[in-house]
C-alpha cells in the first residue's frame, strides 16, 4: 500500500469548500485493505470517493489489531475511520457472524444524538452485510424494548455509558462473550460528563467476562483467538484520556495529522508512534496536559470575539442573526447557550418577536424580526423533540438551531456557516468541539465568541492552545442597520449602549417580553439559570467570569427585563441556598448528567 499523503486528492464537492488539501488523502480505500463490497458502499451510501487524511491514516493500523488512539480535527472523518475497520473483520468471518453470537464490538458515545448519528452511519454501511446487526442503547429509551433487541443479538451496538452498564448488569441475555472491540468516541467527553466510574465498570465487566469466555462453534473460536482492541477518539486530547487510556488501552498507536504522523505514513521503514509504557500518556515528548495541548481546527474555519456590554447583549446577537440571514437566506447558523432555560426563552423570542424599525403608519405591519426556521435542542426537551429537532436540522437547508452542549459533541450537521458561542464555553476544548460544528471536511465556516469587556481575558487561555481569534467589527454592523428609515450617521464614536439602534431594539424587546406573562416568566427562568451557571466556571475561569463583575441589572437587560425584579433575586438566593444544603447531605455526588444540558 502507498499513501502519499503530500500530494492529496482533489475530492468532488459541489460547494466553496477551501480545505479539501488538507482533508483527504491521495489513495483509495481499496488501497487501505478494506473489502471491496464496503468500498462500495462507502461510495454508493456514503458518497465517499476517497478517505480523509484520518481515514488513510488509521484504517490500517486498526485493521492491524492494536490498541490506537486517534487525535484529529472536528469534522475530519473519524466515524468512518474506526467503524470501516470494523466491518471489514467482521464480515470476512467464514462461516458469517450471526445474531446469537451476540455483540462483536462496542461504540460508547457520550450523548444520544451522537448514538443515533452513528447508528444511522452503521445502517448505510452495513446495507449489503444484512448478516452483521447493528443496534444503539441509549438512556430515555425504553429498557424492555432494548432489551428485547438485545436478546435477538446486536453485532456492533452503539451505546451511552450508563444505559450500557444498567444491561451489563440487568440483561441477562446481553451476550457479550466475543466482544472483540471496545470504541471510545469523544473520549474525553464522557469523562468529562463525569462517566469515568462506569466506563471502570464497564471494563472490568467486559474484562472477567471476557476471561472466562469459552467459544462456541467455529464462528466464536475464530473471532475469540482475536485479542482484544480499544480505539479512543477526540479531536481535544488531555490529562483526562490519560486516565482512560491507561485503563483501556494496551501499548497503543497514536494516530493524529501532525507533521510527525504524516512523516511516519509516508516513510513505509518508520515506526508508527507509540506510547512509552508510562502511565502519563506523552506527545513529543511531554505529558498531555489540558492546560498546554495545541488543539487542532480547520485550517479553513474563521474564527472571531465579538466584545459587547453585558446590557446590550440580547440586541447584538439579534443584529447579528439578521445580518446573516438577511445576506444569506439559505444558511445554517448555531448558537450555543449555556443553559436549557436560556434556550426556550431565545427560541420563543426570536419565534414571536415582531418590530418596525419605521415610524409607523397606517399602512405599516409589523414583521417578525428574524425570518428564519428556527430550532432549539437541549437536554430537558422529551425524547421525541430531540429526535425530530435532530433530524430536522440535519436535512433542512436553512435554519437556526439554538442549543446547550448537547450539539457541542460529534453532532455532523451539513453545511453549518457559522457557529455562534453566545454563552462562553468554559474550558477551551469545549470551544474547539463547538466551532468543528462548521468547517467541516474542508467546508468553509465562520465562528463567532461572544465577550463582555470582562471577560476578554479568556483570549489568552485560548491561545496558550493556538487559538487565535481576531475582533469582529461590531460598531460597523450596528451603523449598517436603518432606523425610521433612515441609516445612522454616527459623527462622534456613540458606545454599543447608547447606538440609536441598539437603544430602540432593547425597548421593544422589553415591551415584547413584559407585555405577556409566559413570556417574563421565561425570562426570568433564564434568567437564573444563567447567573446559576455563570457561578459553576471552575478552575482558571473562576478569576475570568465573576458574578461580582457583572452588574446583575444589566443582566436582566440582555434577557429583555427592565428591571432585575426582586423576586428573582429572592428566587436566585433561596436555589442556591437550597443547592448548597443539598450538596452538603449528598455528600456532593459530582456527576453532571449529559441529559440535562
Ligand atoms: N472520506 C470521506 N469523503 C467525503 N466525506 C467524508 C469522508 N469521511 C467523512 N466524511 C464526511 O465528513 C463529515 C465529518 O465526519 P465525522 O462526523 O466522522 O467527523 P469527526 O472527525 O468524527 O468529527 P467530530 O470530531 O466533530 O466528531 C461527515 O459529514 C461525513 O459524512
Amino acid at each position: 500500500m502507498e499513501l502519499n499523503l503530500n500530494k492529496k486528492k482533489k475530492q468532488k464537492t459541489e460547494n466553496s469548500s477551501t480545505g479539501n488539501s488538507e482533508v483527504f488523502a491521495s489513495c483509495s480505500f481499496e488501497s487501505l485493505g478494506l473489502h471491496t463490497t464496503l468500498c462500495e458502499q462507502l461510495k454508493e451510501r456514503l458518497g465517499f470517493e476517497a478517505p480523509t487524511l484520518v481515514q488513510a491514516q488509521a484504517i490500517p493500523v486498526i485493521l492491524s489489531g492494536r490498541h490506537v488512539l486517534v487525535n484529529a480535527a472536528t469534522g475530519t472523518g473519524k466515524t468512518v475511520a474506526y467503524l470501516a475497520p470494523v466491518i471489514h473483520q467482521l464480515q470476512k468471518c467464514d462461516p458469517r457472524i450471526q445474531r446469537s453470537d451476540g455483540t462483536f464490538a462496542l461504540v460508547l458515545v457520550p450523548t444520544h444524538e451522537l448514538c443515533m448519528q452513528v447508528y444511522e452511519i452503521l445502517q448505510k454501511l452495513l446495507h449489503r452485510f444484512h448478516w452483521i446487526v447493528p443496534g444503539y442503547i441509549m438512556g430515555g429509551e425504553s429498557r424492555n424494548k432494548e432489551k428485547a433487541r438485545l436478546r435477538k443479538g446486536i453485532s456492533i451496538l452503539v451505546a451511552t455509558p450508563g444505559r450500557l452498564l444498567d444491561h451489563l448488569k440487568n440483561t441477562s441475555s446481553f451476550s457479550y462473550t466475543n466482544l472483540r472491540w471496545i470504541i471510545f468516541d469523544e473520549a474525553d467527553r464522557i469523562l468529562e460528563l463525569g462517566y469515568g466510574k462506569e466506563i471502570e465498570d464497564i471494563l472490568n465487566i467486559l474484562g472477567s467476562k471476557q476471561q472466562k469466555s469459552v467459544g462456541k462453534g467455529n464462528t466464536t473460536s475464530q473471532i475469540s483467538e482475536v485479542q482484544r482492541q480499544n480505539v479512543l477518539l477526540s479531536a481535544t486530547l488531555n490529562e483526562k484520556v490519560n486516565h482512560l487510556a491507561e485503563i483501556s488501552l494496551d501499548n497503543p498507536v497514536m494516530v493524529g495529522l501532525d507533521k510527525k504522523i504524516e512523516l511516519q505514513l509516508t516513510h513505509q521503514d518508520s515506526k508508527p508512534m507509540e506510547f512509552n509504557g508510562n502511565d502519563i500518556l506523552e506527545k513529543d515528548g511531554k505529558p498531555l496536559s489540558s492546560s498546554t495541548e495545541e488543539y487542532k481546527l480547520p485550517a479553513q474555519l474563521l474564527q472571531r470575539y465579538i466584545k459587547v456590554p453585558c446590557g446590550s447583549r440580547l440586541v447584538v446577537l439579534l443584529a447579528i442573526l439578521k445580518h446573516l440571514f438577511e445576506k444569506e437566506p439559505s444558511q445554517k447558523v448555531v448558537v450555543f447557550f449555556s443553559t436549557c432555560d436560556a434556550v426556550d426563552f431565545h427560541y420563543s423570542l426570536v419565534s414571536g418577536f415582531q418590530w418596525l424599525s419605521r415610524q409607523q403608519s397606517d399602512t405599516d405591519v409589523k414583521q417578525l424580526f428574524l425570518k428564519c426556521n428556527t430550532l432549539r435542542l437541549h437536554g430537558n426537551m422529551n425524547h421525541e423533540d430531540r429526535r425530530t429537532t435532530f433530524h430536522a436540522f440535519k436535512t433542512e437547508k436553512s435554519a437556526l438551531l439554538l442549543s446547550t452542549d448537547v450539539a457541542a459533541r460529534g453532532l455532523d450537521f451539513p453545511k453549518v456557516r457559522c457557529i455562534i458561542q453566545y454563552d462562553p464555553p468554559g474550558e477551551a476544548t469545549e470551544y474547539v468541539h463547538r466551532v468543528g460544528r462548521t468547517a467541516r471536511i474542508g467546508e468553509k465556516g465562520d465562528s463567532l465568541l461572544f465577550l463582555q469587556p470582562v471577560e476578554t481575558d479568556y483570549l489568552p487561555g485560548l491561545e496558550k492552545h493556538g487559538v487565535m481569534l481576531t475582533e469582529y467589527p461590531l460598531q460597523k454592523l450596528l451603523d449598517s442597520f436603518p432606523l425610521f428609515g433612515m441609516r445612522y450617521h454616527p459623527k462622534n464614536f456613540v458606545s454599543v449602549d447608547t447606538h440609536p439602534w441598539v437603544v430602540s431594539l432593547q425597548k421593544a424587546l422589553e415591551s415584547f417580553t413584559s407585555s405577556e406573562l409566559k413570556m417574563k416568566k421565561m425570562a426570568q427562568n433564564a434568567f437564573c439559570s444563567w447567573v446559576r451557571a455563570y457561578t459553576a466556571h471552575r478552575g482558571e475561569l473562576k478569576g475570568i467570569f465573576m458574578v461580582k463583575k457583572l452588574h446583575l441589572g444589566h443582566v436582566a437587560r440582555s434577557f429583555a427585563l427592565k428591571e432585575q425584579p426582586s423576586l428573582v433575586n429572592k428566587s436566585l438566593q433561596k436555589q442556591t441556598k437550597k443547592r448548597m444544603r443539598d450538596q452538603k447531605q449528598k455528600n456532593v455526588s459530582k456527576k453532571r448528567k449529559v441529559g440535562k444540558r
